[in-house]
């Protein structure tokens, strides 16, 4: 079936600290959910509105993921709201389990999601708290140095962090300097992120505590960015000179984020680990002519 011929799609509506997804269970892989239907089902005036759409198949019925299928049973196809794929989504990873869990599809504790980053293991709470923690792998921090990112004729160093998907870390002084993340901050030097890049803008809160402005790649300003909060809490611990896999000790920082807070602890082995909510709040038919345009 594709998107274009299916009658009335079921779909649910989640966010984690307010980064909010069209979700769209397809467990047997039916549908052929293109760029642009993508862009429809996220836009906030003609569509549901989303800053990403989290489709929701089996690894077995999905070519993308087949080969993790022995390692973990579904699927997170996460696109940003642009239609653009993008190969993580910390948020969306929560709100993906939490589904999972409320539908019966699995069961509260761990449980493993398949990525375009990998196999990504969660915890799902039990009861009624929402809470998932996800080992969310390990940084890279490939550099170079020098790196440079610019809104209007500001600019700050930045610190590039890979967590599966890139992300340039920026340190400033106030928030508000950062002005308007609609549009895509500029990076230098050229050719660093060829792929393109979510920007983070951080400040100090107090010990091991920051607050981060975001603009996410193919999404713009969103309240939150769960991959960006860990390479936030990576590159946050590196400027305090603290790299647990030398000290043997975990580091853990409290993130601060429009939408709400996320902890994120990175442990001697390279692992980051991020806790925060998930909620679902509503869920519904889409019309077929949205599908279709
Ligand atoms: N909001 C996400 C990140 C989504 C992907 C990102 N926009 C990209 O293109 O890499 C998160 O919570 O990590």
């Amino acid at each position: 079936m594709s998107a274009s011929t299916s009658a009335g799609l079921p779909f649910l509506k989640g966010h984690g600290t307010q980064n909010d997804f069209v979700i769209v269970p397809d467990p047997d892989g039916l549908l052929d959910l293109g760029p642009a239907a993508v862009a429809r089902l996220c836009d906030r005036r003609a569509g549901i509105g989303g800053d990403g759409l989290l489709r929701v198949v089996r690894s077995a019925a999905d070519p993308e993921a087949a080969a993790l299928a022995d390692r973990a049973e579904w699927f997170m196809d996460y696109r940003n709201s642009d239609g653009s794929i993008a190969e993580m989504c910390g948020n969306g990873v929560r709100v993906f389990a939490h589904y999972l869990v409320r539908a019966g599809l699995a069961k509260p504790g761990p449980l493993a999601v398949a990525t375009r980053a990998g196999v990504r293991q969660v915890v799902v709470a039990d009861g009624d708290s929402g809470e998932v923690t996800v080992d969310m792998g390990r940084a890279l921090l490939p550099g170079p140095d020098g790196i440079e990112v610019m809104v209007g004729d500001r600019s700050w160093p930045a610190r590039n962090v890979n967590m599966g998907n890139p992300h340039a870390v920026a340190f400033v002084e106030d928030l508000d300097q950062a002005g308007n993340l609609w549009t895509a901050p500029l990076t230098s030097p050229d050719g660093v992120y060829p792929e393109g890049v979510n920007v983070e803008f951080v400040v100090d809160r107090g010990p091991r505590h920051v607050a981060m402005r975001v603009h996410e790649r193919g999404s713009g300003e969103t309240r939150s960015c769960g991959t960006g909060a860990c390479a936030v809490a990576v590159a946050a611990a590196r400027r305090e000179g603290i790299d647990p896999a030398v000290t043997g000790e975990p580091v853990t920082y409290t993130v601060d984020v429009p939408g709400g807070r996320l902890v994120i602890a990175e442990h001697p082995d390279g692992r980051v680990e991020m806790t925060g909510p998930a909620e679902i709040v509503a869920e519904g038919v889409i019309e077929p002519g949205l599908l279709s345009g």
